[in-house]
């Protein structure tokens, strides 16, 4: 439904040719029809750069956008002005008019694509209630919560029935419980209607919570990208640690320490504990949880084994675990020399896990 080839953008301060912001730097995006794809990074990343190419608010340097079909990179700006209507977008701060009611702000979206007056008044009042909006028709902006004031703008950036919703840190300035309730109000469109999400977010609550793809995005780059599924057993993602960290120890003496990642059913099959039975071992667990996540079950282990045996290890890779490489050697306990009165280690256990 969404493809990026090649994309580039860059700012130059004005007179001053020298002075340039690699802002996006060549991404190459694809998002199926009705996928909810997330794109993760911390501020300045290029993450808005990337989204407002998309619908041409920003136009790229270099490289192609196409949606549903159109490549809006060939696009002259009345054909384009046509194409955007089928991409809508939401933002952060909601962007709603506040001299308007909330279905004023609705119809709004409906005037400019030049929807008569008695058809708008219906399809304002159906949008209002595909939100949960319904009674709130004639309520302004300023007597709305957050959440209700981004229910209006989802409302209207699905006015003109669009395949494809833009999404610019919808939830970043709401709490985490109407964080929630937007997110389920998003996932529950995505599934009526099929619609196609490309959203950017720095919150992993929200690529956990309702993404089924997603790209991990640094200095206008994708370091990562693809199904979760996928990713989360790719050896050392990026993903995989930031949905699951494993704030553990990363060596005990005797042990090999391993980081195991399984999804789908394997997440919820007994698995540690048939590795104990099967080999005759203690398993340790040093940390870990199984999550329920968009696309699957999944979960992420810190275990210490007893060191020198790979057959637990390579029992645990056929029943489709990812296995990490060791995280720390084993360290032998000193036997001669007194008990060190330090921390154990110093090792950053967020760099050093896999
Ligand atoms: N209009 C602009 N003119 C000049 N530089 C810009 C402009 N917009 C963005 N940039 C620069 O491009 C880089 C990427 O910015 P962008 O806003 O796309 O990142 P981001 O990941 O969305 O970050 P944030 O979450 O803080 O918005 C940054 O260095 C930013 O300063």
């Amino acid at each position: 439904m969404i493809e990026i080839a090649g994309l580039r953008k860059t700012y130059r301060a004005k007179g001053r040719r020298d002075r340039a912001v690699v802002a996006v730097d060549g991404v190459d995006l694809r998002v199926a029809e009705g996928d909810v794809f997330g794109v993760l990074g911390q501020s300045g990343a290029g993450k808005s750069t990337l989204l407002r190419c998309v619908n041409m608010l920003e136009r790229p340097d270099a490289g192609t956008v196409t949606v549903g079909g159109v490549e809006l990179t060939a696009l002259k700006r009345q054909p384009l002005r046509l194409a955007r209507h089928g991409i809508g977008m939401i933002h952060q701060h909601f962007a709603l008019l506040s001299s308007r009611t909330v279905a004023g702000n609705v119809a709004f979206a409906l005037e400019v694509t030049g929807v008569p007056r008695n058809e708008r008044r219906a399809r304002v009042a159906e949008l209002l209630e595909l939100v949960g909006l319904g009674g709130r028709a004639d309520a302004y902006p300023s007597q709305l919560s957050g959440g209700q004031k981004q229910r209006v703008g989802i409302a209207r950036a699905l006015a003109a029935r669009p395949k494809v919703l833009l999404s610019d840190e919808a939830t970043s300035a709401l709490d985490p419980e109407t964080t929630e309730s937007i997110l389920r109000l998003l996932l529950d469109l995505n599934q009526r209607l099929n619609l196609t999400i490309l959203l950017i977010t720095h919150e992993m609550t929200v690529v956990k919570r309702i993404c089924q793809s997603a790209a991990v995005m640094r200095d206008g780059r994708f370091v990562e990208s693809g199904a979760i599924t996928d990713l989360l057993h790719r050896p050392g993602s990026e993903l995989a640690r930031g949905l699951f960290p494993l704030d553990a120890p990363t060596a005990l003496d005797g042990h090999t320490v391993v980081d195991v990642t399984v999804s789908g059913a394997e997440a919820d099959a007994p698995l540690l504990a048939e590795v104990a039975r099967r080999f005759d071992l203690d398993v340790r667990i040093l940390a870990g949880s199984v999550e329920q996540l968009a696309a699957t079950r999944a979960g992420r282990f810190r275990l210490a084994l007893p060191a020198g045996d790979d057959a637990p290890l390579n029992f645990l890779r056929e029943r489709g675990a990812q296995v990490s490489p060791p995280v720390a050697e084993p360290v032998a306990q000193p036997v001669d020399r007194p008990e060190p009165t330090g921390p154990a280690t110093d090792i950053d256990i967020r760099g050093a896990a896999s």
